[in-house]
């Protein structure tokens, strides 16, 4: 008997995958999704059953017709009198609604409960943050600064006007006072006033998709979003040239979906590394003749992590050298199981170049967002997220917002990050003028008062004022959050985290320089899950850690092990801008004893590595009877005589020992700064090449606190 897809039924009844589903388990007739296969038979029943649905409707329809049609002329009489009623009624339920509002604001955030209630009926109770400065305290406790500043050398602590305390001393000296402090919840400014809220799930329409195309490099990402448009958005519309705003919508099947046009995984997680998901649906380019490759495998892996289902394109079928089994296959491997070989991941095959199988994608697309039933509200005020912005010579500050639910329109005072300003002009993806966006729209918009960044929220507020008093509250929110921003998760902090409950998964990036050393990590550190914290290995692969490694470790909240591999200077500034934690080792017994012991709060580091400093190779010279000196530059810190090195050739670390000779032209030196040239020896090793990179370090041995 032959079988049929669920969607492909579904299309053919002209309902949604999603209501056939509903119906086929009513029957009994077990399915998971629009994917699975049922038997032709089954399909009978199904189509027989809903067919009788129809005319029990339709049935149903008319009788409530005839109802409908004698109660006209009552609801007519009544209505007059009602309206009276309902404008009261209404307002009681505004008032209620509010209410309820501003109990779910308390429970949300005590700060704003309990300051609400400092200010009307309790002088004695005091809100400050994590600290306060001693002036700003002394005129809260209403004492001289003097006699504070006393009161803490009593405590012990040396304080002058201007330095901040803790929360805590401060909560001991003002108990001192019988004063009770309570320490302020941030929340963010733009939530504070409400810009933002759940919406009632009766007031949710269905809205587009947001897709973005990501894979290895010349797969062809950009050429399937050129494809996309020339199939789907130009089609019909003289002129239709788009501008670039950062996203495109296409139609098919006079249905919309929206495309980021920045394609890759690295725009795709950096947005989230900044808190914000806008992606719906990611399409995956895996040319044919080239197969699965590393990106490939970072898209999988950074769509998963975001929990972003995936639709594989497999690109450049017109390639005589195509081979889509391969593509499918090499998938598989990577726990990528499409739809042929048993799983329910979609794939199409197309070319970008012939503009073949574009529509078939498009379809597929739909049929996903389908699935995910994704709805927004159109009737608030619109929340957004800014996909890029910048300053125009004609019209100043230009942003592209994606509207997310609500409508925005020309006009509209609004807030953003720091910024603010009020709607002046927009501008959909073909430069045409708008006046309204609703949700699941891109449109440029003008009059911002400053540029904000890629993925700042982006609020409609009550009015000018409001916006400008937000932005400002923010920018000062900003600065204390730089100054105390939060760090990712570490090894050393984990077992408090897990103690404290804060922490039930960890989540863990292997790089390493060989598939083997991949595999023996991944098995032991997966076994290391236990009652109270799962171990998740989000992403594993070949080859030194890497930007993406980074931004994926901070919008996942994961810590980076590299085995035998070293990141690069600009990687590790980034870690240390997004405050992600990276170890690299090179014993893998090591890596692992270091996340058990951290896991089970036996974590005591003894010694700490201490790196010194970067030389590049320039030259090399054998030298008879003492082997190969290098030349090199020290780009970096500076190397010392006695420290310990090691190379790293394309961020693999392939030899790690110690340094026998350091020389300035031919005198022997104790150290050489940046920015000069040295000529460095390094015991039992020859195998220097000219552009590897010697990394000096000593290790150190941390304190006893
Ligand atoms: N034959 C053939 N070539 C293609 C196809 N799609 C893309 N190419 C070619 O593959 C190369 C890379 O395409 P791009 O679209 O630039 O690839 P990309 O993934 O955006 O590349 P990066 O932005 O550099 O990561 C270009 O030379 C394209 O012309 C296709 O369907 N068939």
């Amino acid at each position: 008997m032959s079988k049929i897809r669920v969607y492909q039924l579904a299309k053919k009844m002209e309902i949604s995958s999603k209501e056939l589903i509903d119906k086929l388990l009513e029957l009994g007739i077990d399915v998971h999704n629009h994917m699975s296969s049922i038997e032709d038979g089954d399909a009978l029943i199904v189509e027989e059953y809903l067919a009788e649905d129809k005319v029990q409707d339709e049935e149903v329809v008319e009788e409530i017709d005839k109802n409908d049609k004698s109660k006209e002329s009552l609801v007519d009489t009544f209505n007059a009198l009602e309206d009276q009623e309902d404008v009261v009624s209404e307002r009681k339920a505004n008032k209620k609604n509010r209410k309820k509002k501003k109990n779910a604001g308390n429970k949300r955030s005590k700060f704003k409960g309990e300051n609400e209630l400092v200010e009307s009926t309790n002088s004695e109770e005091i809100m400050i943050g994590d600290t306060i400065l001693v002036s700003d305290f002394a005129s809260k406790l209403n004492k001289s600064p003097a006699e504070i500043i006393m009161k803490l050398m009593n405590l012990g602590v040396m304080a002058t006007l201007n330095q901040d305390i803790d929360f805590a001393v401060a909560k001991t000296l003002a108990e001192d006072y019988g004063v009770e402090i309570n320490q302020e919840v941030r929340i963010d400014a733009a939530e504070r006033f409400d810009l933002d809220f759940e919406d009632d799930p009766k007031d949710l329409l269905p809205r587009a998709p947001i897709v973005t195309v990501m894979g290895h490099v010349d797969h062809g990402k950009t050429s399937l979003l050129d494809a996309i448009r020339d199939t789907a958005v130009t089609t019909g519309e003289a002129g239709g040239i788009t501008q670039h705003i950062g996203a495109s919508e296409a139609i098919i099947n006079d249905q919309k979906i929206v495309f980021l046009d920045t394609p890759g995984h690295e725009a795709f997680t950096s947005l989230r590394a900044r808190g914000t998901k806008v992606t719906d649906i990611a399409i995956l380019v895996v040319a044919a003749d080239d197969g699965v490759m590393p990106q490939t495998i970072e898209a999988i892996d950074h769509a998963k992590a975001a929990g972003v289902p995936i639709i594989i394109a497999i690109n450049k079928i017109d390639k005589p050298n195509a081979n889509q089994d391969r593509v499918k296959q090499e998938l598989s491997e990577k726990g990528v199981l499409i739809e042929e070989w048993g799983g329910d991941v979609i794939s199409v095959p197309v070319s970008a170049k012939n503009r073949e199988g574009i529509e078939q994608l498009l379809e597929m697309v739909l049929l996903v967002s389908e699935m995910l039933e994704l709805k927004a509200n159109p009737n608030r005020k619109a929340v957004g997220t800014i996909i890029e912005a910048k300053t125009d010579v004609g019209k100043g500050t230009v942003a592209t917002v994606l509207v997310e639910k609500g409508t925005l329109n020309i006009g509209d005072p609004v807030v953003v990050g720091s910024t603010y300003g009020r709607v002046r002009a927009m501008y959909n993806f073909k430069g045409k003028k708008i006046k309204l966006a609703g949700p699941a729209t891109a449109v440029e918009v003008t009059g911002l008062n400053d540029i904000p960044q890629a993925g700042d929220r982006f609020y409609v507020a009550n009015d000018d004022k409001q916006a400008r008093l937000i932005a400002e509250k923010r920018q000062i929110e900003l600065r204390e959050e730089n100054l105390n921003e939060t760090k990712h998760i570490s090894l050393e902090d984990l077992f408090d985290k897990i103690k404290e409950g804060e922490l039930k998964e960890l989540n863990i990036i292997i790089k390493a320089d060989v598939h083997g050393s991949i595999e023996a990590l991944k098995g032991s550190l997966l076994k290391l899950s236990n009652e109270e914290v799962k171990v998740n290995i989000i992403h594993a692969n070949i080859g030194t850690i890497t930007e993406s490694d980074i931004l994926l470790a901070s919008a996942s909240n994961a810590i980076i092990l590299g085995f035998n591999v070293r990141p690069s200077s600009a990687v590790q500034r980034k870690a240390e801008k997004e405050k992600v934690n990276y170890k690299t080792y090179q014993i893998i017994y090591e890596a692992i004893k270091d996340v058990q012991e951290a896991l089970t709060g036996m974590l005591d580091p003894v010694f700490r590595e201490v790196v010194l400093g970067k030389i590049q190779v320039r030259e090399t010279f054998k030298v008879p009877n003492i082997g190969v000196i290098c030349g090199g530059y020290v780009l970096e810190g500076k190397v010392v005589r006695n420290a310990n090195v090691r190379i790293v050739r394309d961020g693999i670390i392939i030899h790690d020992g110690k340094i026998s000779s350091l020389r300035r032209f031919k005198d022997d030196v104790k150290e050489v700064a940046t920015g000069y040239e040295c000529g460095i020896g390094i015991e039992k090793y020859n195998d220097i090449k000219i552009n590897d990179e010697i990394e000096a370090y000593i290790i150190e041995e941390i304190p006893r606190k």
